[in-house]
């Protein structure tokens, strides 16, 4: 199948937002460039009327211009090792591809061959979201991980323990991109499989809940994610801009969640939120109604 290059003239400001803006219209692949951007998308799924409402909307913003061209697939995987440098997180993970040697001063030894999904651990929000992570307690907990792409986040909590993961991405390719690195990274506990939240039983319940996505299908899933987490699980959300960060803590307020920590990385914003555990409630109310029936 032909693909279609979409390149991009930007400023740097703004390779983060648009390579978001185009991963939501489908863009698979993304490669930086001198003067701007370069994004990638099967041909069939381009629609050009997409791009210039974009163009149009930054147009007030920035200088932006594009050209598009049509090519054979290429190996996106050789253009982005070649420039590929493992990233550390907070001196205890290091993400390196499979090329690079293992360095044993890191705890947790990520291996991502990312192909074409997100999450190498260099974009913000992954950083952000690993970081999180090792403030948790892992040993022996169940995990969700909603919008896995490489599965990196997955990959984190089966080392620092979990019992089993299960993780779901809409994309296909990222589905089985995860399940390669689950097997690189040798965590069986990890389960991988392609659909939405509404595919998870709703009767399943798990420890902690990981969802590095958007905005929009945070606004919509919080309710859910709180449905699906044990009492005093934990949910831990990313992708979305500090200015958003307003409406994400309003929707977690409202399902109930207790803010614990947050996070702000060049305008991407993190937060961890703990389901509260009703059982202190309970002995307490069961306690007042013997003391008053005495
Ligand atoms: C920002 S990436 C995060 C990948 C990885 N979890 C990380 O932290 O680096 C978001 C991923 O969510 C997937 N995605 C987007 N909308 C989704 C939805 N409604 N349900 C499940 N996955 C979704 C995308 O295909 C993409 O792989």
């Amino acid at each position: 199948m032909n693909y279609i290059e979409l390149q991009l003239l930007i400023s740097p400001d703004f390779t983060d937002i648009l390579t978001a803006e185009l991963a939501e219209l489908g863009f698979e692949s993304f490669v930086e460039t001198d003067q701007g951007l370069n994004a990638y998308i099967v041909e069939p799924d381009f629609r050009e009327d997409a791009i210039q409402e974009l163009v149009a909307k930054y147009a007030s913003q920035t200088a932006i211009a594009y050209a598009v061209s049509s090519l054979e697939k290429r190996n996106w995987n050789a253009e982005w090792e070649s420039g590929y440098e493992p990233i550390e997180v907070a001196s205890q993970v290091r993400v390196r591809a499979s090329f690079h040697e293992k360095d044993a001063r890191f705890r947790y030894d990520i291996v991502i061959n990312p192909k074409m999904s997100f999450g190498t651990g260099h974009h913000e929000t992954t950083a952000m979201m690993l970081e999180h992570q090792l403030s948790l307690d892992f040993s022996r907990k169940t995990v969700l991980d909603v919008g896995s792409g490489t599965g990196i986040l997955a990959v984190l909590a089966a080392k620092m323990g979990a019992q089993a993961v299960v993780a779901f991405d809409i994309e296909e390719w990222a589905v089985e991109n995860a399940r390669e690195n689950a097997d690189l990274n040798q965590c069986p506990q990890i389960r991988v499989f392609q659909g939405t939240i509404a595919d998870v039983d709703p009767a399943s319940r798990y420890d902690v809940v990981l969802a590095n996505i958007n905005r929009n299908v945070l606004l919509a899933e919080i309710p859910t994610y709180t449905h699906l987490l044990n009492e005093g699980g934990y949910l831990l959300v990313s992708g979305f801009y500090e200015a958003d960060a307003v409406d994400i803590e309003q929707k977690a307020a409202e399902s109930g969640l207790t803010p614990v920590q947050g996070m702000t990385i060049r305008g991407w914003t993190s937060l961890l939120y703990q389901k509260p555990d009703s059982s202190w409630l309970t002995v307490m109310t069961t306690n007042l109604f013997t003391a008053n029936a005495q």
